[in-house]
């Protein structure tokens, strides 16, 4: 019996199809597993290197507009171009704030932090400092614009101033001509004096109307200061000239009075101007630091993109080498996928089910081929055990059929169609062999006697008892003894010589006087007795059965004849 738990084949299959089911979910969770890690790599890559580098790049690029804006703020004309000026610039600013707020939230290295933390400090302080650059610049240019209005009061001041003088001078020419033609000589000399004295006039004020020209010009505080006092110098020396005039010299002081209230006194030109210029420079003081600010912004954003390129470069190669442990990993998995495949296949299918069937198709044929001693295939298959238990029946039934069919039903030897089955295969077995093969043919003394007297009963017990003695006398396996026919049976000798063949005949004739089997009408001390024919074939012989039986029968014949209770022999093949 199976010791083992009987399976169904059924529940087996589909055990081993969940096995495999399961290992290939097992293998496609981990590869997805796997390939949802990269993927979380790249998107990290990609959303925080990526990001980090346009935003320093755009960072970048705003630090050298707000260079560029700071510049252009140096100069500027108009209260538009200001106001344009300073809110891109605050744009900007803003913009430099935004992205810088936005590295910060990217990086993670507290270097980094700690330098962005300082970058935004300085960021905040430059746009604190933009109210004041609005009120300086607005200053400046008010200044500007109220010095350049005086500028072209002077410039019509200027024209208007000489060519007043050089009519006065014109009139003191034609006052000459008149008085030269009166020979008046005090007139000439107070005339001619009053030439130069206006002469002198014109060229002070031509000089000072030519300084005041050039302050729009000036573009320092002590260049200012040094045109300022030469124009005071040359308004003292024209006002030094005025009372030396001999005619009405209100024009002259009038002319002194307008000069001077753009000189001295409030918002006078040197004082605007002034103002302007310093509102100017302090302003461009502050443009230059933010200019510089934003230099070193730009200047740490390039250090920054080179920090953040090392990083994609080494995240690069990460994800590289993560990409080639993964292929890696992946292919150990299917070879391990394959491996429980063929390790599910060769336990389920090829040792659990193949080889029983094959062991169990060997047994069928075994027993097709009447060797009905075979071992039955031992299996744990529910299905196959009930085919095997089957097959068992089957094969104790061929077992009875195979018995039925060789065997003498009286007595248990072997049948008539037996023995000339084996005689045939034993003849060709011994001439394959080059061994000879005898046969000893026996029949009972006067049966027909015996069973008158005594019965056909007891002449069945009586057949029965002389197969069971000659059963006794046989040594080996390979000899056999079947009832030939009647009372007629037949012993069939492999490898044996006529000799010991004789031997065994003998043997059996005595041993069945030795049952001393009561037979009254025997000639024979009263007991049943056998004759016996032998012969024997040899390899030389040719291979003929029924001759050779014909010459056991003969020999059986000869030991009737001769008497009974005797063995013949006939070598004659
Ligand atoms: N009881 C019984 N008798 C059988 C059986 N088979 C054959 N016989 C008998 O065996 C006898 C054989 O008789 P015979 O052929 O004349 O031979 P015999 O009387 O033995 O004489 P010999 O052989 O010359 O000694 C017959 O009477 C058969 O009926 C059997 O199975 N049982």
């Amino acid at each position: 019996m199976n010791p083992k738990r009987l399976t169904s084949l059924k529940h087996k299959i589909t055990l081993a199809f969940y096995i495999i089911l399961g290992m290939a979910l097992l293998n496609g969770v981990i590869a997805i597993l796997l390939s949802q890690e990269l993927r979380t790599e790249i998107e990290q890559l990609v959303s925080t290197e990526v990001v980090k580098v346009t935003t320093a790049l755009q960072l970048a690029k705003n630090s050298e507009r707000l260079q560029i804006i700071t510049t252009e703020l140096n100069h500027y004309d108009t209260e538009e171009q200001r106001q344009s000026l300073l809110k891109e610039l605050t744009i900007q600013w803003e913009h430099l704030l935004k992205d810088t707020k936005v590295l910060y939230t990217l990086e993670t290295t507290p270097n980094m932090h700690q330098a962005l933390n300082s970058t935004i400090d300085t960021q905040l302080y430059f746009q604190q400092q933009l109210p004041l650059l609005d009120k300086l610049t607005d200053s400046a240019l008010q200044a500007k614009i109220q010095a350049q209005n005086i500028q072209t009061n002077l410039t019509g001041m200027s024209s208007a101033f000489s060519d007043e003088m050089q009519m006065l001078l014109d009139q003191t020419h034609k006052r000459y001509s008149l008085l030269f033609a009166q020979k008046n000589l005090n007139g000439i000399t107070e005339n001619l004096s009053e030439h130069q004295t206006l002469s002198e006039y014109l060229h002070l004020g031509e000089h000072l109307f030519v300084l005041l020209d050039e302050v729009k010009n000036t573009s320092s505080i002590v260049a200012l200061n040094r045109l300022q006092r030469e124009a005071m110098r040359l308004l003292i020396q024209m006002e030094d000239v005025v009372p030396t005039m001999r005619s009405n010299n209100t024009i002259y002081l009038n002319w002194l009075s307008q000069i001077k209230q753009n000189m001295v006194g409030n918002d006078n030109l040197f004082e605007l101007s002034r103002n302007a210029l310093k509102s100017t420079q302090i302003a461009n003081a502050h443009f230059s630091y933010q200019a510089n600010a934003a230099r070193e912004i730009a200047q740490f954003t390039q250090e920054l993109v080179n920090h953040v390129e090392e990083e994609i470069q080494l995240a690069g190669s990460n994800l590289k080498s993560d990409s080639t442990s993964f292929v890696i990993l992946i292919f150990c998995g299917g070879i391990l996928y394959c491996f429980f495949i063929w390790l599910t296949s060769w336990h389920f299918i090829a040792k659990g089910i193949i080889k029983p069937v094959i062991a169990t198709r060997d047994a069928m044929n075994a027993i097709a081929n009447e060797k009905l001693d075979t071992q039955m295939p031992i299996t744990d298959n529910l299905e196959l055990q009930q085919m095997v238990s089957s097959l068992e029946t089957l094969k104790t039934y061929a077992a009875q059929v195979k018995a039925m069919a060789e065997t003498d039903g009286l007595t248990g030897c072997y049948n008539r169609r037996y023995l000339d089955t084996q005689i045939q295969k034993e003849l060709s077995y011994a001439n394959d062999h080059n061994m000879p093969l005898s046969l000893v043919m026996f029949d009972l003394d006067n049966f027909k006697q015996f069973n008158d007297q005594y019965g056909h009963v007891v002449g069945d017990q009586c057949l029965r008892q002389i197969v069971n003695a000659a059963k006794s006398i046989l040594q080996r396996p390979t000899d056999i003894l079947a009832r030939y026919g009647g009372e007629e049976f037949m012993l069939l000798l492999p490898s044996s010589h006529l000799e010991d063949a004789y031997k065994i005949a003998e043997r059996l004739r005595k041993t069945i006087i030795d049952l001393r089997i009561p037979h009254q009408n025997s000639a024979h001390f009263g007991i049943v007795t056998i004759s016996l024919g032998v012969a024997c074939w040899q390899p030389s012989q040719a291979l003929d059965v029924n001759k050779l039986i014909s010459l056991a029968d003969e020999a059986l014949y000869s030991a009737k004849q001769a008497g009974r209770n005797r063995t013949e022999v006939l070598d004659k093949a």
